[in-house]
């Protein structure tokens, strides 16, 4: 057998930091957040060794164009030599995590040891000057792109902390600009608990005000509406309509779920700004709340998530879907808690976003039976809350598929039969979900077959009797493009039934808007209309087993029948739920008024009181 060699990976030092520092993070902004978020390390790690201590970091920008340098100073725990050969100068190696670096929870925000090399995407040369706080000489490190460094002691003593040193790129000058680092330091650091100023052009500012009181206590929230929906818009940059208080029961996860002023669509992005240990470490988190809650933005803190390296996403492990199951919890209670103490909060809400509305009470059978009378259907009474064609009907039914419905809905209005399209997305689990749980309500699936009416032909020998009276009856509703049909059809107490073709559908909408538009499009329209042919009539069938239109068609006299007809016609549209053309609505007023006089007159003629 051969012997076997061992070899070491040779790491090519200047392409590695290359990788790190430029193809890792989405922009190079976020050497900013970094620094900052080193800062924030080094002060609680001191605040760990004296309790007293209160730490604060300044940033400041001198010089112009490309001569512009910034520093970020910290009054941290510092570095002694052994840890800036330890830390500094090894890269993949943290003071942050102890042997297990998967198990291992602490109070810092770093853990990767790669973070400071982002500031070579800006800088071609990072100089860090340090005192620590456990003694020892003041230092200074200097480190390049290519992978070298240099070590140094100073003569002078430090005060204790850290001043990280960056002199601009040629292609970086944007991110040194004042304005912008005043932006990046309040999107990173707003809520810092430590102060954090800069200074640029002979000015100092503060950059974080003092963090409101609810904001770690989100149920005090509740009370302060104008207060927490202004910093949301702070903070978020966009106007809210509400908010929802959140927090998880170890109370290590919290924050405010807001509520967007505009509805959502069901694939948008959804991004909320987390805080890790106050420091703004994503504002792009997708996977912090369940899938339905597309309707909020959050902000939200927390000390117990661990973020990639990239700080752009948490690791999908339990803690976070015990977190992300939490928050869907608390943003549910709170809509439930609405339900029965402010429930016009909650029908606001759900007006506003039906889709994740739904979306959530397909998921939970508590929260459906809270809030189903305010979800909206369409239906062959219009578009309506559950609740107010509860109102309407006793008896209500639904279709499994928007086909479904299209195809019956005709039928069954004119039945007067109230039915629900259940065929949307979500709306078929929602409704079997309601009649499931609400047992007494009279909410019935419909099937197709249920409301296809069976008609039964009339005899030659009926045929012929009745000829001269259904071409009378047809002749009447030419105008209207309405064709007469005498059948038989169950139940008879229905006299008549109108259906509508799709083309009929169509010229009929047609017509509406030719009655509301311009001349000219008025011609337009009409010219299209006129190219509808045969198939745009609609059907007026008439059920000669109910009585009064047995009797109609067996009258002696053909006098009253064509204002008759026209009554039925527009009767038909009405129980349709069909808008009403100005020549249907004409017919309509003078069909009452000539039935009022003949009724007086029969009444006359009969002995009545006349006037
Ligand atoms: N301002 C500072 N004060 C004290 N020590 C610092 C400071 N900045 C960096 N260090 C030291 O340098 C090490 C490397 O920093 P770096 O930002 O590269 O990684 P990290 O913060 O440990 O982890 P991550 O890559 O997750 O940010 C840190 O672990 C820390 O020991």
């Amino acid at each position: 057998m051969s012997e076997q060699q061992e070899y070491r990976f040779q790491v090519n030092l200047s392409g590695m930091i290359n990788i790190l520092s430029n193809h890792l993070y989405s922009s190079p902004k976020v050497f900013l957040r970094e620094l900052l978020q080193n800062a924030t390390d080094a002060i609680t790690a001191r605040s760990s060794m004296d309790p007293v201590y209160k730490g604060k970091v300044s940033v400041e920008i001198a010089g112009i164009g490309e001569h512009v340098t910034m520093t970020v100073e910290d009054t941290g725990i510092g570095l002694t030599e052994e840890d800036i050969h330890q830390f500094l100068a090894m890269i993949g190696h943290s003071s942050k995590v102890g042997k297990d670096f998967l198990a291992n929870e602490t109070s810092f925000i770093g853990r990767f040891g790669i973070g400071l090399l982002s500031c070579f995407m800006v800088s071609d040369e990072i100089v860090v000057l340090t005192q620590s706080a456990k003694g020892g000489p003041s230092m200074e490190w200097r480190g390049k792109p290519d992978g070298t460094y240099t070590i140094r002691k100073l003569d002078t003593q430090l005060a204790i902390g850290t001043k990280v040193y960056l002199r601009c790129k040629a292609d970086s000058v944007d991110y040194f600009e004042p304005a912008a680092v005043e932006e990046l330091l309040f999107y990173y650091g707003a809520l810092l608990p430590y102060p954090v100023t800069l200074v640029a052009g002979g000015q100092q500012k503060s950059i974080n005000a003092s963090q409101p009181v609810w904001f770690a206590e989100p149920e005090l929230a509740r009370g302060k509406r104008r207060e927490v929906l202004e910093f949301g818009s702070r903070l978020l940059a966009e106007p809210f309509e509400d908010f929802i208080p959140l927090r998880t029961a170890n109370g290590r996860t919290g924050g405010i779920a807001y509520i967007l002023p505009h509805s959502v669509n069901l694939n948008a992005r959804r991004s909320h700004k987390v805080y890790l240990k106050q420091m703004l470490v994503s504002d792009k988190a997708e996977n912090i709340l369940p899938e339905w809650a597309f309707f909020v933005k959050c902000l939200i803190w927390t000390d117990e998530l661990q973020p990639t390296a990239s700080r752009e996403h948490f690791y999908e492990d339990d803690r976070l879907q015990s977190v992300r199951d939490e928050l869907g919890e608390a943003i549910r209670d709170e809509l439930v808690r609405m339900g029965s103490l402010e429930p016009e909060r909650l029908q606001r809400i759900i007006a506003l976003h039906a889709l994740p509305m739904k979306a959530l009470a397909a998921e939970d059978a508590a929260f459906l039976n809270t809030i189903y009378k305010w979800l909206t259907f369409e239906s062959t009474y219009g578009e309506r809350t559950l609740g107010e064609l509860m109102n309407e009907k006793q008896k209500i039914y639904y279709t499994a598929t928007v086909d479904e419905y299209r195809q019956i809905t005709h039928v069954a209005a004119a039945q007067s039969l109230l039915v629900l399209n259940g065929g949307y997305i979500y709306n078929n689990q929602l409704l079997d979900g309601i009649a499931y749980l609400n047992p007494e309500l009279e909410l019935e699936r419909l099937m197709p077959e249920d409301v296809s009416l069976s008609f039964t032909d009339l005899t030659m020998e009926e045929k012929n009797s009745y000829y001269d009276m259904t071409r009378l009856a047809d002749v009447t509703l030419q105008r209207f493009r309405c064709h007469i049909q005498l059948k038989r059809f169950k139940p008879s107490e229905l006299p008549a039934l109108y259906t509508l073709s799709k083309e009929s559908s169509a010229l009929r909408s047609l017509e509406k808007a030719k009655e509301s538009s311009t001349d000219l499009l008025s011609s337009v329209l009409g010219n299209l209309g006129a190219s509808f042919g045969e198939s745009a009539y609609s059907t007026l069938y008439f059920n000669l087993n109910n009585p009064l239109i047995s009797r109609l068609f067996a009258a002696s006299s053909k006098e009253m029948l064509p204002a008759a007809v026209e009554m039925l016609y527009t009767n038909a549209l009405m129980m349709g739920h069909y808008p009403m053309s100005r020549q249907e609505l004409a017919v309509l007023n003078q069909g009452i008024v000539r039935f009022i006089d003949w009724g007086l007159s029969a009444n006359a003629g009969n002995g009545g009181t006349s006037i």
